[in-house]
């Protein structure tokens, strides 16, 4: 008999799929209100493999409970939604797709410097409000003579980069694993401080992971020393910045314009004072939300499925070590 899988709110058609069929039995979980966690708990229970994303948040309770339970496939990046770990010790194994989305983030944090560089937030609603070029707020700058801050050089930073350089601006870039190095390249100059770099740069795009060195560290203090006029872009994670200082920045100076796509609470509440910031660009954690980038999401944790009931090597398993230790 074959295993059931089951693909719970899957983020594109079945036939991105299809290759399960081979293997499985599979079946579509696509709730039309909020899901109910006595569903996911019969889901979880009766099957061997579940293809999940982030908006299905198992629970070690749901995990303990789901003893046939062998795998979790998480379309995406690391989920935040599962504890690896636990799961590990309840024998389940934890996949994710890491990578695939990298190049969609960069071309559109690309898109958003340029959008704030040129106030897109002031130039949008004119036409349609029956206005025209008339004022001269609505005076941009070009990227080419800009200078921009990078903040983490990993594989996003890397790949803005890429796409930066062609425009001809300077760039700079601020990560810590990379303190003391020179590029060799010339394409670039690292900056051994955020004190260093920030009062240099027209625009400053943000591209770490959230740790406990990096929770919140984009506060009063580290806006305080950007450049006046300057504009800020952050497709990282919302939790990297004080919303409350980055919305004073924008009130109160320095910053001319941002660009957000994920915040501290998302959706944002409707008491988030970056809601109430006219020059605030906000997009709903859309950077990575592309056919293509989807395509690639959920092919990998297919991908990930097949190789787990062919006894292959899973890619992008997270939990090798716990399981290997079970096994
Ligand atoms: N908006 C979206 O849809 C997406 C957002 N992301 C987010 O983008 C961010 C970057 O992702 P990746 O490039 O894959 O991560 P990564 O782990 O490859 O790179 C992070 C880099 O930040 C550096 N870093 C660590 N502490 C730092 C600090 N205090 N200051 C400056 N740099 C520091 C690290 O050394 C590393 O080079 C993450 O926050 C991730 O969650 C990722 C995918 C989609
Ligand atoms: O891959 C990431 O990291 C993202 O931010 C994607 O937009 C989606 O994240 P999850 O919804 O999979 O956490």
């Amino acid at each position: 008999m074959k295993p059931l899988v089951t693909v719970i709110e899957p983020e594109g058609p079945q036939e991105w799929f299809a290759a399960l069929n081979e293997i499985a039995e599979v079946k579509f979980f696509s709730p039309r209100g909020p899901v109910r966690a006595a569903e996911i708990d019969g889901i979880l229970a009766g099957s061997a493999a579940v293809v999940i994303t982030s908006a299905t948040a198992v629970s070690n309770d749901q995990l303990l409970a789901a003893t046939g339970l062998k795998l979790i496939a998480k379309c995406g990046g690391p989920p935040s939604n599962i504890d690896v770990e636990y799961a590990a010790r309840c024998g389940v194994a934890v996949s994710c797709v890491p990578g695939a989305n990298t190049t969609t983030i960069a071309e559109y944090t690309v898109m958003l410097i340029i959008a704030a560089l040129r106030r897109f937030d002031l130039q949008l609603p004119v036409v349609r409000r029956g206005g025209w070029r008339s004022s001269d707020s609505l005076l941009g700058h070009d990227l080419r003579d800009a200078t921009v801050g990078i903040v983490g050089l990993g594989a996003i930073g890397r790949e803005v980069l890429d796409r930066l350089v062609p425009f001809g601006c300077r760039l700079l870039v601020y990560s810590p694993h990379a303190r003391g190095r020179r590029p060799d390249d010339g394409r670039f100059s690292f900056v051994e401080t955020l004190e260093e770099m920030l009062p240099q740069c027209d625009a400053v795009t943000l591209h770490c992971r959230v740790n406990e060195t990096t929770r919140g560290f984009f506060d009063e203090r580290l806006f305080k020393m950007m450049k006046a006029g300057s504009v800020f872009v952050n497709t990282a994670r919302g939790a990297l910045v004080d919303e409350r200082a980055l919305a004073r920045a924008l009130e109160n100076g320095p910053l001319s314009a941002a660009a957000v796509d994920v915040f501290q609470i998302e959706p944002p509440q409707s008491q988030n004072p970056l809601l109430r910031c006219g020059s605030a660009l906000l997009t709903p954690h859309s950077a990575g939300w592309t056919v293509e980038a989807l395509r690639r999401e959920c092919g990998g944790a297919v991908d990930s499925v097949l190789a787990f009931f062919a006894d292959k090597t899973i890619p992008g398993l997270l939990n090798e070590d716990y399981i290997r230790h079970l096994r």
